[in-house]
């Protein structure tokens, strides 16, 4: 076996979903670890990989492993797969833990990598920060930037930066998701039938989004290209400006980013 990823929650079957999707390991290489998969009604679909109740049978059977449940439970787990975790790699995708942290609760012999991701990944649009601890081989780094770079980009980053990584792209898709639902109630409030206005603000947050990475452009460059003297735009402007879109959006960013800190506190 040659992963056993721990919490088959959102991000756990996101990631597992682009493992295999992109033949990065085949489903009889993985075995996942939830206490749902014991429960008779839970509804997932884990595409036949082997499943277990028990995350210290899984981890038994990998040689790495990774480790995809809440911060919160994060001890509690490592301490029960403990003995069966000699000599491995944990990839752990913890919002806020630190390799450090999660090295005190594992034997010596342990890699450990930390990773941002955000859920863009289940549509192969993801990013993901990689942050290696001390241990982590060139082979290791390989591997986790393979299935990074399989569910979008991956990047290298010192382990200093990861909580701003998970306050800016870790985070940030639950903003813009905010953001196109008020475009489209815009929409609706000016007469537009909701399908239409939802159809139109996502392809325009899209087309934005592709437009500053296909052409290298600064976004001010680009929003001066939409923006006719005297136009409609710029009086849209003048009101994101006094009303402080962009202090708000810097405040939420910067609120995740303690948020962060905090939860590899507790
Ligand atoms: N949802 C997101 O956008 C992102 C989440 N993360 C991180 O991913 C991790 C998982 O988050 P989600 O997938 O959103 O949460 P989730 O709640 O969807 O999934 C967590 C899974 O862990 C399982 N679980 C709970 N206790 C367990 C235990 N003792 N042993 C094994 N499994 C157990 C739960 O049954 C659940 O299926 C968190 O640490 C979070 O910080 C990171 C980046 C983005
Ligand atoms: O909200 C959270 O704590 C997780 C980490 C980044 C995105 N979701």
């Amino acid at each position: 076996m040659k992963l056993c990823i721990i919490g088959l929650g959102k991000m756990g079957t996101t990631l597992l979903y682009g493992i295999l999707d992109n033949n990065i390991l085949e489903a009889k290489d993985i075995i996942g670890c939830d206490p749902v998969v014991d429960e008779r009604e839970h509804n997932k679909d884990y595409r036949g990989i082997r499943t277990t109740g028990s995350n210290y049978r899984g981890v038994e059977q990998a040689d790495n492993i990774l480790l995809a449940v809440k911060p919160q439970v994060l001890k509690n787990v490592l301490q029960g797969i403990k003995p069966a975790s000699e000599n491995k790699l944990f990839i752990s995708i913890a919002a806020g833990v630190s390799t450090d942290r999660i090295k005190e609760n594992l034997p010596e012999s342990c890699r450990v990598i930390r990773v941002m991701p955000n859920t863009p990944a289940l549509v192969n649009q993801g990013v993901s920060a990689i942050s290696p601890g001390e241990k982590a081989t060139d082979d290791d780094i390989e591997f986790v930037k393979k299935i990074c770079n399989g569910v979008g980009k991956g990047v290298v980053i010192e382990e200093h930066l990861i909580d701003a990584v998970t306050g800016l792209s870790g985070s940030g898709p639950a903003y813009i998701y905010v953001i196109i639902e008020a475009l489209a109630d815009a929409g609706v409030l000016n007469g537009l039938s909701r399908d239409l206005a939802l159809e139109l603000a996502v392809r325009t947050v899209a087309g934005s989004a592709e437009m500053v990475l296909k052409t290298g452009q600064h976004p001010g460059q680009l929003k001066d290209m939409v923006t006719s003297p005297g136009g409609t735009t710029i009086n849209g402007l003048q009101v994101i400006e006094k009303r402080g879109l962009r202090g708000i959006l810097m405040e939420a960013v910067s609120r995740a980013v303690e948020r962060s800190r905090e939860l590899g506190e507790e």
